[in-house]
């Protein structure tokens, strides 16, 4: 299993890229910088994204990808995620406001983009994986996915702030090679990640704590804001017992 982590950033500045990351070259998970960050010879060799929640930093380069894939007469991307979060999506993003509805463009039989809803809990198959979304707790719905590939599985939690039942379902799944996990705010801003649902490190650890072994889970660090990166970084170094690495653009792991 190839990672390509095309953005891992909680904002943007030159130097920092909105989450994105590629898996096996087929499928995406969110969608931030998909475009800014990925030719478009890699653009067109996906097959699916999956949308973990409907904020601009994780949809917003479905826009470009869309319109760049229909001019090349690209099959349909599948876009998968949650309920809510095709629905933001349909009725807020692709609603031929904001932007055209590349759900029925160039036809609604060959369109652009199809979606594939997500039952929480359930498995579904995407560009050559088996997917499940299960619910975190963010501001706004969002999930993280266990995808299950040949070759073993992967965790991607979507932004979340302290929650429980993820924890249950990583300890239960087998061949788990890896967790990429969101962290946003330094220790300091704890009032502001509570209220905007997100984690510090202090709670990052006491939530990997919920797992029964987390040192052996490699916890693949992203989402960090870019005012804070430092400052993040330096206190998930501190952390014992528990497995991080901070991603960085342009990594690539074999998992
Ligand atoms: N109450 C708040 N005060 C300040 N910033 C906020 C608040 N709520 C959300 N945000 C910011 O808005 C951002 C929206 O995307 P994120 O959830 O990544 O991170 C969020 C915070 O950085």
């Amino acid at each position: 299993m190839e990672l390509r982590v095309i953005g891992c950033h909680g904002g943007e500045t030159p130097k920092h890229r909105t989450s994105a990351f590629i898996l096996d070259e087929r499928l995406a998970i969110d969608a931030g910088s998909l475009t800014s960050g990925l030719e478009v010879e890699g653009q067109l060799k996906l097959e699916g994204c999956l949308v973990s929640h409907a904020h601009l930093d994780h949809i917003r380069d479905l826009a470009t990808l869309a319109d760049n894939r229909c001019q090349m007469g690209a099959p349909p991307l599948i876009v998968a995620g949650t309920r809510e979060t095709i629905r933001i999506l349909r009725q807020h993003f692709f609603n031929n406001e904001l932007w055209p509805d590349f759900a029925t463009i160039p036809t609604p039989d060959n369109p652009t983009i199809r979606y594939l809803e997500l039952s929480p809990e359930n498995p579904a198959p995407l560009a050559g994986c088996n997917v499940r979304a299960i619910m975190v707790s963010h501001t706004i719905e969002s999930a993280a996915f266990v995808i299950e590939t040949p070759g073993g599985a992967i965790a991607y939690s979507g932004d979340t702030g302290p929650t429980d039942r993820l924890w249950q379902v990583l300890d239960e799944q087998p061949n788990l090679r890896a967790l990429l996990m969101e962290v946003s705010f330094p220790n300091r801003e704890q009032r502001l990640a509570t209220v905007s649902g997100h984690h510090t490190p202090q709670t990052l650890r006491a939530d990997l704590k919920k797992l029964r072994r987390p040192q052996d889970l490699p916890t693949l660090l992203y989402h960090i804001k870019p005012v804070f990166q430092a400052e993040v970084e330096r206190e998930c170094a501190a952390l014992e017992g528990v497995s991080l690495e901070v991603m960085k653009i342009g990594d690539q792991f074999l998992l």
